[in-house]
């Protein structure tokens, strides 16, 4: 059994690997920013901005130099281009235009007075109300590095940096298959596939649901096997555990490398990865009860997929004492968030009542309303009425 941390870092390793041999395509900033990652470095091919320009209207020159100055002519807008003026002259400027090389700063305005046409005014420092070129990016600077994953909010830099496409890894396949003999014959819904999907999806990945496999173990290598031939990463749910119709560790065990199996952490323990080399893929093997599925894949399979395995959280009042029963476990207490309280969804004291005080991470995890939870706390000791707690908001993990 390995703890989070660990089963994260086995992780982020075959992430590495699965990046390295990664075909390259270029895509247009617009497609790349919704969740793909880069396979180059970006670099800015100019400074930015190109020239430096006033940030207020008023008047541009060198305040190095005493007043008063000569105000020239012409006024400058942001679709001039700047003139040049002598060390003694300053000419008007709207916000947003390129000031000339010779000026520094710009006085406002209404701070200004002008007459006949001789400028004078309050001291100002070389800098003021000017937007400097190169301040923003300059020439050479590397702005992205490879593996990244760029989000939506990239394509404003991007973009403003005349960049117009980038070269991305495309985004990993995903086979979704369910094991069980009750899923297969229809007795129990699939409900972990359209979830896992869903997931790997806002991770900016595309999943499959390829169907399901009963619990005989011939069938799970089977479909193990060929879903592997046409993906890069399989998902399974379902047998996972210790039971006699568990097979998909042993599957997976003859068909490639078990990586790890079982993490310090519930619900979900019993979570597996695994190197399938004979057809360059990867398998992440999740229990099958939903929450604790949706645990696990958001927790420690999810660093696979995104570049970060940062887990974010916000301090909250804990509503209820919540004990935990079996030291040496991480538990993923979900909670409810309401005017900076946490309240313990599943506790005795919330409003869905499966487990009392001690925190049953079995029972809970077979409880799909436990998925109204706003977020969770991960907790080693449990925590008191009345204390400080952090909580993850699940649109952390899933954005
Ligand atoms: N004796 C022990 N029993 C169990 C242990 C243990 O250590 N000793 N571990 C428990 C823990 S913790 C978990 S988590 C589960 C893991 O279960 P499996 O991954 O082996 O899943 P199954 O046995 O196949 O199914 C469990 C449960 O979940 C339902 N399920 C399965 N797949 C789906 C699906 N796609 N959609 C909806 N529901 C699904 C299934 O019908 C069962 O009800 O094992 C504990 N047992
Ligand atoms: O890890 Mo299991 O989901 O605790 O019951």
């Amino acid at each position: 059994m390995v703890t989070r941390r660990e089963a994260v870092s086995l992780v982020e390793t075959l992430r590495e690997e699965s990046l390295e041999g990664r075909k390259a395509r270029r895509v247009s900033v617009t497609e790349a920013c919704s969740g793909r990652v880069l396979a180059e470095s970006v670099r800015a091919q100019r400074d930015d901005p190109t020239r430096s320009t006033a940030t207020m209207d008023g008047y541009a020159f060198d305040a190095t130099e005493a007043y008063p100055f000569e105000v020239v002519e012409f006024a400058v807008f942001p679709e001039d281009d700047p003139p040049t003026i002598e060390v003694d002259q300053a000419v008007r400027v709207a916000t947003g235009a390129p000031i000339p090389e010779r000026a520094n700063a710009v006085l406002k305005k209404e701070e200004a007075t002008v007459e006949n046409g001789t400028l004078s005014g309050p001291e100002i420092e070389p800098g003021t109300y000017v937007y400097e070129q190169g301040s923003n990016v300059s020439a050479g600077e590397q702005l992205f590095e490879p593996g990244e994953q760029l989000a939506p909010r990239d394509a404003i830099l991007l973009h403003d940096l005349g960049i117009e496409s980038v070269s991305t890894c495309d985004p990993f396949d995903v086979g979704l298959v369910a094991t069980g003999t009750e899923i297969h014959e229809g007795r129990s819904r699939d409900l972990d596939s359209p979830m896992l999907a869903a997931l790997v999806r806002s991770w900016g990945h595309v999943p499959t649901v390829e169907g399901s496999a009963p619990d005989e173990y011939d069938r799970v290598v089977r479909a193990i096997e060929e879903t592997a031939a046409s993906h890069d990463v399989v998902m399974t749910t379902g047998g996972t555990s210790v039971g006699k119709k568990d097979h998909v560790i042993r599957a997976l065990d003859s068909l490639g490398e078990v990586i790890f199996h079982r993490v310090r952490i519930r619900p979900g323990k019993p979570l597996a990865a695994a190197r399938l080399p004979d057809h360059d893929a990867v398998a992440f093997a999740i229990p099958g009860k939903p929450v604790g599925a949706h645990t696990v894949a958001s927790l420690v399979v999810r660093p696979f997929f995104t570049e970060t395995d940062d887990i974010a959280t916000i301090p909250a009042t804990a509503a209820a004492d919540v004990t935990v029963s079996v030291p040496g476990f991480e538990y993923a207490i979900p909670v409810r968030l309401r005017d900076g309280d946490a309240i313990p969804l599943g506790h005795a004291t919330s409003e869905l009542d499966v487990y009392g005080d001690t925190f049953d991470p079995s029972v809970l995890s077979s409880s799909t309303r436990a998925t109204r939870a706003d977020g969770f706390v991960l907790t080693e000791d449990g925590f008191e009425q009345g204390s400080t707690v952090d909580v993850t908001p699940h649109t952390v993990l899933e954005p």
